[in-house]
């Protein structure tokens, strides 16, 4: 659903226009303190705006003369831990929104085990939240969420409180359910903004300072914020057994823990920092080595980001002048494997 915000907060310094196609989902992010929680607070209806107006699917969050509570907004809130009722069972805990929607308890529980299947948890049903790890009870969570049958989703850094071994997992099913679906995620990781996103907006100060689609931000940032983020390598295509392959043949090998299934669709990504640039082909390393061209070398400082197409590399401005770099030369870029940070998509 079409969703329409334009809100302030002055005692906050918070000054928002934002809107949200239906299906659409968007990344926030932004330095500490920029006005991210206070966006979702504004749309979940947790904090009053003192002017402006919301709509949803036409229908009013808020304006000067309306106010709609939290419950009626059609708005679902997955925070940063899961929250889940200690004294219900992990059904129950599912079942609560669509009973408290006036479902009866047959067809509310129906719903929690449709919704627990779809994010891979029904095996859980039966359990208490206190036995739960944190992966799983996120997982339950966002079935929760799901399960009100929500307009809009908002997600407070789902991932952020988990394991770096099990966010790649409950990523990948909120990739799946977040599609099609008209959500707003907060997030420090650029990797959510380009996996789960298919905007970034940036919020500095209180203010949106960049919108568009994340690879434009990222590649043409206009923020120092998103500059900051900017120049990752990102490199897609498929999984195989020790890394990714791209379409144009590119390998990269990755060190993952689990290791990844094959043939999935994957991202890999790897910091300009992290790269070497070599003049001959480095032999006996175990890097990955990716023939390139240079397409553009710009001088920062000590240091000098050498470009070449969507990779870039940055290295001492010494040893670029040492190396002799110039646009259309033909080098070498390598990456450690342990470098490497590799995501299904
Ligand atoms: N309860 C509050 N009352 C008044 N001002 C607040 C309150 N909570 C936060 N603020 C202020 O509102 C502004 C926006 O904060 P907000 O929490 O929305 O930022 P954020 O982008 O979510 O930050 P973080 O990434 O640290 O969570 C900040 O200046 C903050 O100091």
């Amino acid at each position: 659903m079409t969703l329409e915000l334009a809100a302030r907060v002055p005692a906050r310094n918070f000054d928002v226009r934002f809107a949200l196609a239906p299906g659409e989902t968007v990344a926030v992010m932004g330095p500490n303190g920029a006005g991210k929680s206070t966006l979702l607070g504004v749309l979940s209806g947790l904090i009053k705006p003192d002017d402006g107006a919301a709509t949803l699917g036409g229908h009013v969050l808020f304006s000067s003369r309306e106010w709609v509570p939290p419950h009626a907004r059609g708005v679902a809130l997955l925070a940063q831990d899961a929250l889940l009722f200690p004294h219900l069972s992990v059904l129950e805990n599912v079942a609560f929104g669509p009973r408290c929607a006036g479902a009866s308890r047959a067809v509310a529980r129906d719903s929690a085990r449709r919704w627990l299947g779809e994010v891979e948890a029904l095996d859980l049903a039966d359990r208490r939240p206190v036995s739960l790890s944190g992966g799983q009870a996120q997982r339950v969570a966002v079935a929760r969420a799901l399960a009100t049958e929500p307009d809009l989703l908002l997600l407070d850094e789902p991932l952020s409180a988990l394991d770096i071994s099990v966010a790649p997992l409950l990523r990948r099913t909120l990739r799946r359910v977040l599609k099609g679906r008209s959500a707003v995620i907060v997030t420090h990781d650029i990797v959510d903004a380009l996996l789960l996103a298919d905007r970034v907006v940036v919020i500095d100060n209180g203010r949106i300072v960049e919108d568009g689609p994340t690879r434009t931000v990222l590649e043409e940032p206009r923020s120092s914020f998103a500059a900051g983020l900017a120049g990752l390598n990102l490199v897609t295509g498929q999984t195989v057994a020790d890394g990714l392959t791209a379409p144009d043949g590119v390998h990269l090998a990755a060190l993952t823990e689990p290791p990844l299934p094959e043939g999935e669709e994957a991202a890999a990504i790897f910091s300009p920092r992290a790269v070497a640039v070599h003049r001959d082909h480095p032999t006996g390393s175990p890097r990955n080595v990716l023939p390139v061209t240079i397409t553009d070398l710009e001088p920062h400082g000590g240091r000098t980001t050498v470009r070449a197409g969507h990779l870039s590399a940055e290295i001492t401005t010494a040893a670029a002048a040492e190396l002799d770099l110039l646009p259309g030369m033909e080098v070498f870029f390598s990456v450690k494997s342990t470098e490497v940070s590799l995501y299904l998509r």
